[in-house]
């Protein structure tokens, strides 16, 4: 990025990509796509210089200070620039981010000094669930909980290993994909979706790469009952078999569609994917392993 002598600090962070499966609003994994906060000089108003388009605000309005003012409502007004290159409402944690960085953006400028515990418990309680936000502050792969509006959230290693993601060129608002999840499960398959999350975990945790991906592609808690508004999941799952992928899972609540495969398959894969007459975007991405990080550029 451009260094503008105006500029006294950039705050950075990371996309996310949540869930990996039947981890539905627990698990997520940090990866490498990133919006990076530039704050410059007090001003009378916020103004946020951006690229992303109309419908993202440029005043006090924006996500971004929003979440800030939230956080420390005396906060004083600054220009800040926005760069992103998370798409907007394709299941890679862009609201989370932006989320994140506004928590930072009020840390900072308030020098309020919160720990990354109170960042994430105050990210969750804005944006509802843990999964995105939580790795988005740490980096990594992070396992959370969020009952009774507390939050735990605990980093783990997550193993090294490559990731493909499919974004469709449409967008699928968050929202609109928890609105097909049904009100409530059966007792029987609440506990049969949950011990193939746990069993997940520890898989992962313990390098257990081969087990760990079958079980990403047994979620019980969401997959098909968003398969409608996904129907490439299916094909790109299945291209994945085809090229030795670990797993196939939908990013979030999509429409990106993860695979993690070995690299010298992704070229086949790729292929195979656009001969299938999927016009998506392809991007090879890694995991993350720090999380949200602050540069300050003078003092
Ligand atoms: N950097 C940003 N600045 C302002 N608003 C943002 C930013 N990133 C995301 N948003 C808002 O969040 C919405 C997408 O949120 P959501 O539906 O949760 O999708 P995602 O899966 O990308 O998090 C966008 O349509 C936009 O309104
Ligand atoms: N657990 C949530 C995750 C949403 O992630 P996003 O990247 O799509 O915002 C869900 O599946 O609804």
């Amino acid at each position: 990025m451009e260094m503008n002598p105006q500029m006294q600090m950039q705050i950075r962070v990371p996309a996310t990509s949540a869930n990996l499966g039947p981890g539905f609003d627990s698990l997520g994994i940090a990866v490498t796509l990133y919006l990076t906060v530039s704050v410059g000089e007090e001003t009378k108003k916020w103004f946020v210089e951006h690229t992303m388009g109309v419908e993202v605000p440029s005043d006090e309005s924006n996500m971004i200070v929003k979440t800030a003012l939230k956080i420390l409502p005396s906060l004083k007004a600054h220009r800040i620039k926005v760069e992103s290159d998370i798409p907007l409402a394709r299941g890679l944690g862009s609201s989370s981010s932006a989320i994140v960085a506004g928590i930072e953006l009020a840390d900072q400028l308030g020098k309020m000094n919160l720990t990354k515990e109170q960042k994430i418990q105050l990210a969750t309680e804005i944006e509802g669930h843990p999964d995105n936000v939580a790795p988005a502050i740490l980096g990594d792969f992070v396992v959370s909980t969020f009952v009774q509006q507390k939050n735990t959230s605990i980093k783990g290693h997550f193993p090294e290993l490559q990731f493909i993601a499919y974004i469709p060129s449409n967008e699928l608002l968050t929202t609109e994909s928890r609105n097909v999840l049904p009100k409530e499960l059966s007792f029987k398959e609440a506990v049969s979706a949950g011990s193939i999350g746990n069993t997940l975990v520890a898989a992962l945790l313990t390098g257990r790469t081969e087990q760990a991906g079958r079980l990403m592609e047994e979620d019980l808690y969401h997959e098909r009952y968003r398969l409608k508004l996904v129907p490439h999941l299916a094909k790109i799952r299945e291209i994945g078999h085809k090229h030795n992928s670990m797993a196939t899972y939908l990013s979030g609540a999509g429409p990106t569609v993860m695979t993690i495969l070995p690299m010298q398959e992704t070229a086949a894969f790729s292929q195979e994917i656009k001969k299938a007459g999927l016009l998506g975007k392809i991007v090879a991405l890694d995991v993350d392993r720090q999380g949200t990080i602050i540069k300050k550029l003078r003092s």
